[in-house]
């Protein structure tokens, strides 16, 4: 029976136990550019020994950032710095990935604490985001996006793809498209978002189109060898879960016939009107149903920052993976403090040995 501190073989690349640092946005970037704060922030993380590391939502162009500040990979210069990112994290003994994402209608927004909300047009640095229709995700991100025409769905279809091959060409050996939490593809598949006529909305066929065209074409650029893997709000909290959940999973299951090797399940975040039920592994039974019913790999974050609960959740197979987030910004050294927990034998040695030596050696708590 598999722990938390099993191996996890995906393709051809294995993770050297069952947790992943979640991507979190750091808001930190300049035109899209990493600096010392990212590489920083990324190295230390894999040196607190995660299997993963998950570099935050990379935007695939510039109206597809949340923020200004936001990091990007649509062009030479951004995967340059994003390599050194991915060479640093495998260095630290962890295994680099990196989000891909297009914020949608969520797009110009300040940074969450100087105001998390839309860029007042003709102010500083926003822009007009684009959406499946004209369609505004209202309270704080009130603008109304414009509608993409067929010839906008295949631009950015095709800057996912440019998006996957510069990742690839930076080092990074698993790749997640970013189709959740009210951002574009999510907001494709949102009926709050999509009011389209034509193919890419109606049904939830329709609605699917963008994320399974996508995925069909990144994988087509990512080798096979390579997990190719999407965090995907399955569920909305807005008392139409049954609903969304039944329509998420079959096209998960279309997402798994046209290649992707795994899912990260997270929330919709389509609507700000949800009531979602924040408590401790309260994904982990949605988590569970999408690897039951899909018959895939699958990880889930969102309080699962307890190793009890994170540690079960892998034992009791209801997840592949568990994906830490803010934990790991309080303690970038979590598998240290999980190992402890869970009694694993010698728990410093998850860390480098630079560390480990010494919270081993001349150790003033008294064995038992
Ligand atoms: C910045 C986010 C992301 O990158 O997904 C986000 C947005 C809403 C909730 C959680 C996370």
């Amino acid at each position: 029976m598999a722990d938390l501190f099993s191996s996890f073989k995906l393709k051809d690349i294995t993770l050297k136990n069952r947790i992943a640092v979640a991507p979190m946005c750091q808001y930190q970037a300049t035109d899209g550019l990493i600096n010392d704060w990212h590489q920083v922030h990324y190295t230390s993380l894999a040196r607190g020994g995660a299997g993963l590391v998950v570099v935050e939502a990379t935007a695939v162009s510039p109206e597809g950032r949340i923020t200004p500040k936001c990091l990007g990979l649509w062009n030479d210069e951004q995967a340059q710095g994003l390599a050194k990112v991915a060479s640093a994290i495998k260095n630290a003994g962890a295994v680099a990935g990196i989000q891909i994402g297009h914020a949608g209608r969520k797009a110009s927004a300040n940074i969450p604490w100087e105001g998390d909300d839309h860029i007042p047009n003709g102010e500083g640095q926003g822009w007009q985001p684009i959406a499946p229709s004209a369609v505004a995700f209202g309270a704080n991100l009130p603008k109304v996006p414009t509608a993409m025409t067929i010839e906008d769905i295949e631009r950015v279809k095709a800057d996912f793809v440019a998006a996957a091959k510069r990742a690839l060409a930076a080092g990074f050996e698993w790749l997640e498209l970013h189709f959740a939490h009210g951002y574009l593809a999510q907001s494709f598949f949102s009926t709050y978002a999509n009011e389209r006529t034509d193919q890419y909305g109606g049904s939830a066929e329709g609605r699917g189109r963008f994320l399974l065209e996508t995925v069909t074409a990144v994988r087509d650029v990512w080798p096979q060898h390579l997990p190719l893997t999407a965090r995907f709000g399955v569920i909305e909290f807005d008392h139409k879960d049954e609903e969304t959940l039944t329509e998420s999973i079959a096209l998960v299951k279309q997402f798994k016939q046209a290649g992707l090797d795994m899912l990260n399940v997270s929330i919709c975040f389509s609507t700000p009107t949800a009531n979602i039920p924040w408590s401790p592994a309260f994904l982990a039974p949605i988590a569970a149903r999408v690897r039951q019913e899909v018959g895939f790999p699958v990880a889930t974050s969102w309080g699962m920052d307890n190793p009890l609960h994170a540690n079960a959740a892998i034992e009791d197979e209801q997840m592949d993976l568990v994906m830490i987030g803010k934990a790991f910004l309080a303690n970038p050294h979590w598998p240290y403090q999980a190992a402890q927990t869970l009694n694993i034998a010698r728990p410093s040695w998850v860390l480098p040995a630079s560390y480990a030596h010494w919270l081993e050696r001349y150790s003033t708590v008294k064995a038992d």
